[in-house]
């Protein structure tokens, strides 16, 4: 069996209003082996980067925290570690990029400079090592003359060029694990394919694990081994890329697969969106968290929450529907079936969410 890198289990994180502790997430379960790519999808809201940040312990410092469940991080609990001890895995094993290159990078260094402090910090290098790794990290991630470039500030540089910066002082380190926020969402579509790209190609070069949140499905078709959709906090489907895009089990993921723009015979036409919108997590209806928007509602889906029940392949997926399907007991099959779009998507697709 393939090594985990990373184990998210039954995570509920959230933050403390005035109306008291709001879960953000769920009891969240996710796995991710050591040199995969898993996508987190799902609309705004849905809880993706409160998992990231509780994986990192920076939920602590934006005023939420993690009520129950466990991170393990090749085998052990980050949510038992003190943030001293975090330090020394943050920015090291496991480093973030966002979606906003610029509030990575401190406007008064060189970027030069920037990546070299977070080599002397984490790897102890001397100055001049440090600098002369820099450059070099510079040059891997595609930026032209690195030696001259080492010497700017992130001012003058592209939106482009400083997400380049941001993955070579993210890449540093040499981390197991990348967690990409966004790392696309911020730039021009064409930026946009080729850093994912570059994602692409250093995750190889360098051996690492990468997680990576996404809105877009497109996104998630170019770069994932798998794919994990979030809905209101809580994981309702996970598989492969091709089950998720050929076998789609859940009625959400079938409605993301239905607004991505060319598929369907949507060309030209209307755009397909999801009727409704995602309740806040303090607002769940009883039942399944997705009937209210559900086109194939039962009478149980509004009673019941449906567990999230593994296919022998390990395809998950949390729907009344499905399971009834899955035990053959005659339930409507339609759904998931006739509608699986089979199309190749490229990374300038977008989910109209
Ligand atoms: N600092 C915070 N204080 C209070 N609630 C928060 C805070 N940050 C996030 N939340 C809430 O947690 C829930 C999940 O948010 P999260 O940012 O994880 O969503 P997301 O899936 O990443 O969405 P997006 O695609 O917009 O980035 C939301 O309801 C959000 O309002
Ligand atoms: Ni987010």
């Amino acid at each position: 069996m393939a090594e985990k890198v990373l184990q998210i289990r039954n995570l509920t994180a959230g933050f403390v209003t005035e109306k008291g502790f709001v879960r953000a997430t769920d009891h969240v379960s996710l796995e991710l082996d050591r040199g995969q790519t898993l996508c987190v999808v799902g609309e705004s809201g849905s809880g993706k980067s409160v998992t990231a940040m509780s994986v990192m312990r920076l939920i602590d410092y934006a005023g939420g925290f993690i009520e129950t469940g466990e991170v393990l991080f090749s085998g052990s609990d980050l949510v038992k570690k003190k943030q001293q001890e975090m330090l020394k895995i943050r920015g090291n094993r496991i480093t973030m990029i966002f979606q906003d290159p610029m509030s990575a990078l401190n406007p008064v260094f060189t970027v030069g400079d920037q990546i070299a402090e977070a080599l002397r910090i984490h790897k102890k290098l001397s100055k001049k090592e440090a600098w002369q790794t820099s450059v070099e990290m510079l040059r891997r991630v595609g930026i032209p003359a690195p030696e001259m470039r080492a010497k700017q500030y992130p001012h003058e540089m592209s939106g482009g060029m400083c997400q380049r910066v941001v993955i070579a002082m993210a890449l540093a380190c040499n981390p197991e694990l990348l967690i990409a926020d966004e790392p696309t969402t911020a730039l021009d579509v064409t930026v946009q394919a080729q850093i994912l790209d570059l994602l692409r190609q250093l995750k190889q070069e360098f051996g690492m694990s990468m997680l990576l949140i996404t809105h877009d499905m497109g996104v998630a078709a170019e770069v994932a081994d798998r794919i994990a959709v979030m809905y209101a906090g809580a994981v309702v489907e996970e598989g492969t890329v091709k089950e998720i895009f050929e076998q789609p089990r859940h009625p959400y993921t079938i409605g993301l697969l239905k607004s991505i723009p060319g598929l369907e015979g949507e060309r030209g036409g209307e755009l397909y969106t999801i009727k409704g919108a995602i309740p806040p997590i303090s607002q769940l209806p009883r039942g399944c968290r997705f009937h209210p928007r559900c086109p194939h509602a039962m009478d149980v889906c509004r009673q019941q929450e449906p567990a999230l029940i593994a296919s022998p392949s390990g395809h998950k997926a949390a729907c009344w529907l499905d399971e009834s399907e899955l035990k053959g007991t005659g339930a409507s099959a339609a759904s998931a079936s006739s509608q699986t779009p089979k199309v190749t998507i490229s990374s300038k697709t977008e989910v109209a969410l």
